[in-house]
C-alpha cells in the first residue's frame, strides 16, 4: 500500500505571513489517514517554515538545488545546505526549470544524484507540452524523461524517488488532465518501471500535477495509480490545500 504524498510548490510566491498561516492552520489539522505532506516555499522562507511547521504534519521541501556541494556559483544553493536546514524533499526537472532555465535531462539527473547524496528525497517532474501531446508523443517524452534518471540509479536510490507527472499544458492554466488521461500516463510510467525493477514499480509513488485543486483532487486521487499531487496555485490557499490533503486521506 503506497502512502499518499501531497506536495505544495509555492514557486516564486508566498510571504512570511503565509508561512505563519500554514503553521497555525496545520497545527490543528487531523488528516483522515496517513498521508505525507510537504510544502516547497522559496529559499528565503525555509528558516521561518522550519519553525512554523514544527509539530505539524508539514515537511520542508525545496524547489531546486545546485549539483555541487559548494563553490563559485553565485545565486545557487547546494543540497548540503538544504540538508543542514532539515529539507526532506526537493523538486527536480520541473517544466518551468526545463523551459525557462533550459535544464536538460542530464542536468536534472545531476540534481537528483546531488539530492540523494545528502539524503534528500527527489520529486522528479516529467510531462509533455501541448505540441508533443498533439503529435502523439506524450508517452515517448514522459518515459524518456523518467528513464533518463531512473534507469541510471541504483535500486536503493530508486526507492528514495517520487515521480510527478505534470502535463505542461495543464500547469497554471486551469485545464486539468482528465482523470483517465492522468491515470493512463501513470500506468505507463509504472509499467515502464516494472520492466527493469518490478519490486519498485509497486512501491513507487506517482503524483499528478497541473491545475489540481480542492474541487478536482478527489476524483484524480481516486485513480489506481495516482498516489498524490504536486500542487501549484491551490497550495497558496491554506483552506484549499488542507482540503486536498484531506482528500488524499
Ligand atoms: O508544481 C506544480 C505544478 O506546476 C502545478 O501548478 P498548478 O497547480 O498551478 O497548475
Amino acid at each position: 500500500m503506497r502512502k499518499p504524498l501531497i506536495a505544495g510548490n509555492w514557486k516564486m510566491n508566498g510571504s512570511a505571513e503565509l508561512i505563519e498561516t500554514f503553521g497555525r492552520t496545520f497545527a490543528g489539522v487531523e488528516l483522515p489517514s496517513p498521508v505525507d505532506v510537504v510544502v516547497h516555499p522559496p529559499f528565503p522562507y525555509l528558516d521561518a517554515a522550519r519553525s512554523a511547521f514544527a509539530g505539524t504534519p508539514l515537511s520542508l521541501g525545496a524547489q531546486t538545488l545546485n549539483p555541487l556541494h559548494s563553490g563559485a556559483r553565485t545565486g545557487e544553493v547546494s543540497g548540503q545546505m538544504l540538508a543542514e536546514f532539515g529539507v526532506e524533499y526537493v523538486l527536480a526537472g520541473h517544466s518551468e526549470r526545463r523551459q525557462l532555465y533550459h535544464e536538460s535531462d542530464e542536468q536534472v539527473y545531476e540534481r537528483v544524484i546531488a539530492a540523494l547524496t545528502v539524503g534528500i528525497r527527489p520529486i522528479l517532474c516529467v510531462g509533455e507540452t501541448l505540441e508533443e501531446r498533439d503529435a502523439g508523443q506524450s508517452e515517448n517524452v514522459v518515459l524518456r524523461q523518467v528513464g533518463y534518471v531512473m534507469a541510471r540509479l541504483e535500486p536503493g536510490q530508486r526507492r528514495m524517488m517520487t515521480i510527478a507527472y505534470e502535463p505542461v499544458w495543464a500547469i497554471g492554466t486551469g485545464r486539468t488532465a482528465t482523470p483517465e488521461q492522468a491515470q493512463q500516463m501513470m500506468a505507463a510510467i509504472r509499467d515502464y518501471q516494472a520492466s527493469f525493477d518490478p519490486a519498485l514499480a509497486d512501491a513507487l509513488r506517482l503524483l499528478y500535477g497541473g491545475s489540481m485543486n480542492a474541487s478536482n483532487a478527489q476524483e484524480l486521487l481516486a485513480q489506481g495509480d495516482i498516489d498524490g499531487g504536486l500542487i501549484g496555485g491551490a497550495s497558496l490557499k491554506v483552506d484549499d490545500f488542507k482540503a486536498i490533503c484531506q482528500s488524499a486521506g
